[in-house]
């Protein structure tokens, strides 16, 4: 294979990215083919093939934490250290190790290979607020493909990592990023939604998915849209977050009241949301209300954020991306949004989420206390209904947490669910 056509099948690689350079030198041969932002570039002298992979680019962890398996010779290794913290307060702290910034060796289906990390001392990747760094892959040989072999590996082994886990990204700049670490997937079972409303939902967007044939041949734009509204607590993101579990989906969340959001931003984060993703704009009335209730209102928002109305619409119209693009929309005031804001074409469906129905107590209860007979579960449902007040499941899940062990006492002491 000429050099060209190897840059070529590299370009349509998705590992790298939407573009890269290859600087030649050798035997007065020089090609250079555009240094994008992702920035790879390949450099060939003689038998030798450099891969450079900036910090910027999604392989540059991959690749990191895949050298540390595989070089086990490398003494120099630094650590990251990272935590997370439970609702419940328990920490979880996971240790890192990665090749240190300098040089290291090692050998790769019978090539050696030198590795060297480098960071700028005066250059700052301004996404991230920390040093440049480069990894520098340098191998001796003829093969081509090894590079592709090694990014496919550290992205596979990256990828076993987040098994079974739900990815959450968030819009940093132009790009988005994955914020925290992978959730454990929530089953879509454990959010008791009242009606059918959790099995019509989904089975709309998995025959949404299914069918991209039928969008086509109807010329219709190959996206959908829902809206979740109702009341705090009862159900709306952790029903989002489940469903993206069950379709081993990840979310990406954009909060289009956070200052800086342009119209343009807006589009080209649409059209760069990572596959396989679900979009979800939270609080929606809280960037937009109605034009007709809230005018005087709508200007002050307007004034306060760089996403216009206009735009948000254009965006919901938009063909930005080739993609399936599936948005979820969530609001506690249905009646503020604007009627433009949520027409058929823009929000395919609306759900209603409310407070807790018996159904829905009842199943909590059975959740909770599965050894429990039925009757137990139907007497709370009636001693919480007869203080006729709305309760949020949210209220309810954090009553039943005093009395995990205790499946009488829940039912004796309802009075002090709203007293939490
Ligand atoms: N229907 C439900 N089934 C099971 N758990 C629920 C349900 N609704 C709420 N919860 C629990 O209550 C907590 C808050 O719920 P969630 O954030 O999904 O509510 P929400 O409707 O999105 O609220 P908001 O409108 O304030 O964003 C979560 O921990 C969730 O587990």
């Amino acid at each position: 294979m000429a050099i060209t056509d190897f840059v070529a099948s590299l370009q349509d690689n998705p590992y790298f990215g939407a573009g890269f350079g290859l600087v030649g030198v050798g035997a007065g041969v020089a090609f250079l083919r555009k240094a994008s932002q992702v920035g790879m570039i390949l450099f060939r002298r003689h038998y030798m093939m450099t891969l450079e992979v900036p910090c910027r680019d999604k392989s540059y962890q991959w690749l990191l934490q895949w050298i540390t398996l595989n070089a086990r010779n490398t003494q120099h290794l630094s650590v990251e250290t990272s935590f997370q913290q439970h609702e419940t307060g328990k920490i979880n702290t996971a240790f890192d190790f990665v090749p240190s910034v300098g040089t290291h060796f090692f050998k790769y289906k019978n090539t050696w290979i030198r590795v060297e990390r480098n960071r700028e001392q005066h250059t700052l990747d301004l996404h991230m607020g920390v040093p440049w760094e480069t990894v520098t892959l340098t191998a001796i040989g003829r093969n081509k493909n090894l590079y592709f072999y090694i990014l496919d590996e550290a992205r596979k082994l990256a990828l076993k990592k987040q098994e079974g886990k739900t990815i959450m990204y968030t819009a940093v700049g132009s790009e988005w990023r994955q914020f925290g670490h992978p959730r454990k997937r929530r089953p879509l079972t454990s959010v008791i939604l009242d009606n059918g409303i959790s099995e019509r939902i989904y089975s709309d967007v998995n025959e949404f998915i299914k069918g991209p044939q039928w969008y086509t041949e109807r010329g219709i734009p190959y996206r959908r849209g829902y809206l979740l509204y109702g009341p705090p607590g009862c159900g709306k993101s952790s029903f989002i977050t489940a469903l993206a579990g069950e379709l081993e989906y990840s979310i990406c969340v954009l909060n289009l009241s956070e200052r800086g959001l342009s119209d343009d931003r807006l589009n080209h984060l649409m059209s760069v949301a990572p596959q396989q993703s679900l979009i979800l704009l939270e609080d929606i009335d809280a960037a937009f209300v109605s034009r007709e209730d809230n005018a005087k209102l709508k200007v002050a928002y307007e004034g306060l954020n760089r996403v216009t109305f206009s735009g948000l619409l254009n965006m919901l119209d938009g063909v930005a991306s080739a993609e399936a693009r599936i948005l979820f929309m969530t609001t506690n005031y249905l009646e503020r949004l604007d009627p433009a804001l949520i027409r058929p074409g823009r929000v395919d469906m609306k759900e209603y989420i409310g407070y807790a129905s018996g159904r829905q107590l009842k199943h909590m209860y059975q959740r909770f206390y599965p050894e429990q007979p039925e009757e137990k579960a139907e007497e709370f449902v009636q001693a919480v209904q007869k203080h006729g007040k709305e309760v949020s499941m949210a209220l309810v899940q954090g009553y039943f947490m005093f009395y995990k062990n205790d499946p009488y006492g829940v039912i004796e002491n309802t009075n002090l669910m709203w007293k939490l």
